[in-house]
């Protein structure tokens, strides 16, 4: 099977890397100055599940009719990388998206068809370091991929064989869109807290009402969520909210780390798109919009000081 993995950034470092050196025929589509750092060091992991350096296959074209595709690129890119993808496209191709949020889901489907896209996701703490090496934060590495439809769960399997290979005990979910859903309504109200108070989960809740706030940007989100037919499991809003209200907690979304490197953030794609969502229901959002408001000012600064 061949595997072209649409970035070398953090996740598709980390993972095409973990496959790659498993003997599987991955191909990195990457741009120009980007291989030339590939080339120049190889794929270098730092992990504490094991570091590795190797020799990768990079193109900076896709090759014609691809058997899969692993998209990882952040959700600002998301155009580019589409047109990047296209010739890889073939007619029995499939593409697995690692973004976070659901929105670019409707996008690749619109591009290139909704039976090429299965569902995806990742739960890692993954950032490429000063000399393009990807550093694992922590131990977790959990990938889920899965069929969107009854007719994709033939190549979901497979896929679920390649991805096995790799040795970070992929998941095949059963119901990828409930688990992209879950993730979306988490991260959303992570980053939208972490971002408008600047400060990690174990500090928002030492303010006076920094539990109350989270709990409630969390109920915008679950309203939302069930409004879209993704209400969260119980066992799901659980484990969102214990660790959303950890006390001590030092995390931090990687959006709050983008804010403050002064970089793009995917705020539209992850806090803009529940908000429209929340619109959509008709749901008062009072905190969402908040935090969208905060997140575009941010942007517009950025913008106005020549950021790209
Ligand atoms: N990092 C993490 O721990 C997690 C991230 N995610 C999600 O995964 C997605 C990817 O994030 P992450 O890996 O951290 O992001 P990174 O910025 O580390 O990597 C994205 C990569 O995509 C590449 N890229 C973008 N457009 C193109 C293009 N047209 N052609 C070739 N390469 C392209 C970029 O290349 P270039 O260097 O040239 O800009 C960059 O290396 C995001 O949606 C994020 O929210 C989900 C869970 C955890
Ligand atoms: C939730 C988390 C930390 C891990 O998957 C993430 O995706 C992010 O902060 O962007």
């Amino acid at each position: 099977m061949r595997l072209l993995v649409l970035g070398a950034g953090g996740i598709g470092g980390y993972f095409g890397g973990r496959l790659a050196a498993a003997g599987v025929d991955v191909r990195f589509l990457v741009r120009p100055r980007r291989a030339a750092q590939l080339a120049e060091t190889g794929l270098v992991i730092k992990s504490p599940l094991g570091d590795l350096t190797l020799p990768v296959k990079t193109v900076v074209e896709a090759p014609p009719s691809v058997d899969a595709v692993l998209l990882a690129c952040k959700a600002y890119d998301l155009e580019g990388a589409m047109t990047a993808i296209a010739p890889a496209i073939g007619p029995s191709t499939c593409i697995v998206p690692l973004l976070n949020g659901v929105r670019h889901l409707d996008h690749l489907d619109a591009r290139f068809g909704a039976e090429r896209v299965l569902g995806g996701l990742c739960h890692i703490g993954v950032a490429l370091g000063p000399a393009g090496e990807i550093q694992h934060l922590n131990t977790l590495q959990r990938l889920a991929l899965g069929a969107r439809t009854h007719s994709q769960q033939d190549a979901a399997q497979a896929l679920h064989g390649l991805m096995e290979r790799g040795g970070f005990a992929p998941v095949l979910s059963q119901d990828i869109l409930q688990e992209m859903w879950e993730k979306f309504v988490f991260l959303t109200t992570y980053a939208g807290m972490t971002t408008l108070m600047r400060a990690p989960v174990g500090a928002i809740v030492q303010a006076q009402d920094g539990e109350a706030l989270v709990r409630q940007m969390l109920g915008e989100c679950v309203a939302t969520a069930a409004a879209s037919g993704y209400i969260p499991s119980q066992d799901a809003y659980a484990r969102m909210f214990t660790t959303l209200s950890e006390r001590g907690s030092t995390g931090t979304a990687s959006m709050l780390r983008d804010l403050q490197r002064g970089g793009p953030t995917e705020h539209e794609h992850i806090i803009g798109d529940m908000l429209r969502r929340a619109h959509e229901a008709r749901l008062d959002a009072p905190l969402l919009r908040v935090s969208l408001a905060h997140m575009q000012a941010y942007e517009a600064t950025r913008m106005a000081h020549g950021g790209g």
